[in-house]
């Protein structure tokens, strides 16, 4: 048996901690890390997160020195990847009755991961209140932080903010409080930081906003350190390193059309683009447009997004000829993407992706997107049916402000 921690009253660490060099999203986590799971023992017993799916029984041994499993009312899932969801197995096996209370996309997404259709979920939204009898929690959606599917709790007696992911540290230890840390945190704080939130930092000032009303005594997050000394200043800094900068980021639009459906496109990429503060230009290149002009805006841009229908499986318009040019110019500090419309197999866009694969610049397709923020929903070259109805314009939004991102990341 370790000892207690104790985060609240009557709120307890119940995680563990993996001293490994722990395989983590294609790095090596070289100090470990620890998965923090809660237990608030009020008169509806609530676990709030649980530990990595390869620690599930040592997990219940762990809370079983508080608790009768069994006796858990509610598990509330704040985020599902298994690396804090991973103990739901072997908790719902033990607490039968217990209620899964977690964002309706997370409650589709843990019924499928961990087959339990069956069991009851309470999904909540922003703001949400849940009485667990002697607590209050609520809960805020924060999308992206760092999944699309995540939320954060706060128990508003005990002023502890219960937030996943965010705010936390990869580092193995059992002084899990940041005032008993043997070293600075800072560096391991923001490593973290640039590693895992960075990449969505629109969604940390959004997360921001939400928290700055709540008063809050101490962060418990889901890795490393729980910080309960001067927590202010630890949201201070996440608020900090998500601002958006001031260097000015430049994309260009080039595109080819019959009907207009493929300027229809560039019109949305470039909204999406300019809401992310990208300085966008769009240039419709038809049969004999000055390639020289069109090369030197290529060589002041830090993004240059290629489009054309399809007519009788070709590019449309005069912007192969731009594309020809691709090969001898140096790109390779430039993102690339091929995007367009079509009717039935679009290969003009198949051809723009190859000429950008034949250059040196960095081609932003499906691939990249997945392995640098794990969004699998968008796809890359893009590609549009005809006219983009409602649902694509949304879509072709959001792909532009992937893009942005990864631009200003
Ligand atoms: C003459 C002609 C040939 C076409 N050939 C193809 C084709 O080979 N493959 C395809 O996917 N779509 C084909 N289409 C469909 C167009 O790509 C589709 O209508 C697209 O939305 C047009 O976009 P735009 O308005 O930007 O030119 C063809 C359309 C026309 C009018």
């Amino acid at each position: 048996m370790t000892k207690e921690i104790k985060v609240a009253e009557n709120a307890y660490w119940v995680g563990y901690v993996d001293d490994r060099k722990v395989p983590f999203h294609r790095l090596t986590l070289e100090k470990g890390t620890t998965y923090n799971s809660y237990l608030l023992k009020t008169e509806k017993p609530t676990v709030i997160d649980t530990v990595d799916i390869s620690f599930g029984k040592i997990f219940i041994d762990k809370l079983s020195e508080h608790i009768d499993p069994a006796e858990i009312k509610y598990i509330v899932i704040n985020h599902v990847e298994p690396d804090h969801s991973g103990g739901l197995p072997a908790l719902t096996n033990k607490a039968k009755d217990a209620v899964i209370v977690t964002t309706e996309l997370g409650a589709k997404e843990l019924k499928e991961m961990y087959r339990l259709h069956d069991r009851e979920f309470l999904i909540v939204k922003d703001g949400d209140k849940l009485d667990i009898g002697g607590k209050q929690l609520i809960f805020f959606e924060t999308p992206y932080l760092h999944t699309e599917e995540t939320m954060i709790t706060y128990c508003i007696e005990d002023k502890v903010l219960y937030p996943c992911d965010i705010f936390s540290t990869h580092v193995a230890t059992y002084k899990l409080f940041n005032d008993l840390a043997a070293e600075d945190i800072t560096e391991d704080f923001e490593v973290y930081y640039q590693l895992i939130m960075h990449p969505h930092r629109p969604y940390v000032q959004d997360m921001i906003k939400k928290i700055e009303n709540l008063e809050i005594e101490t962060i418990a997050p889901s890795h490393g350190y729980i910080l309960r000394d001067n927590p202010q200043k630890y949201i201070d800094s996440y608020d900090r390193m998500s601002k958006p900068t001031n260097e000015e980021k430049n994309a260009l639009i080039l595109y080819s059309t019959m009907t207009g459906n493929t300027r229809t496109i560039a019109k949305e990429l470039r909204e999406g683009l300019e809401e992310k503060g990208i300085i966008t230009k769009v240039i419709n290149v038809k049969k004999n447009a000055d390639v020289n002009q069109i090369k030197e805006e290529i060589e002041n841009s830090d993004l240059i997004l290629f489009g054309s229908s399809t007519r009788y499986a070709d590019i449309v318009g005069g912007i192969e000829e731009v594309l020809k040019e691709l090969a001898e110019m140096d790109l390779s500090d430039k993102f690339g993407v091929a995007f367009g419309s079509y009717g039935w197999s679009g290969e003009a866009i198949e051809v723009i992706n190859d000429y950008l694969e034949d250059s040196n610049i960095k081609v932003i397709d499906s691939s990249l997107i997945i392995k640098s923020t794990g969004i699998d929903d968008l796809k890359f070259p893009i590609r549009v049916k005809f006219s983009p109805g409602e649902i694509e314009s949304q879509s072709l939004k959001e792909s532009a402000y992937v893009v942005g991102d990864l631009l200003l990341a």
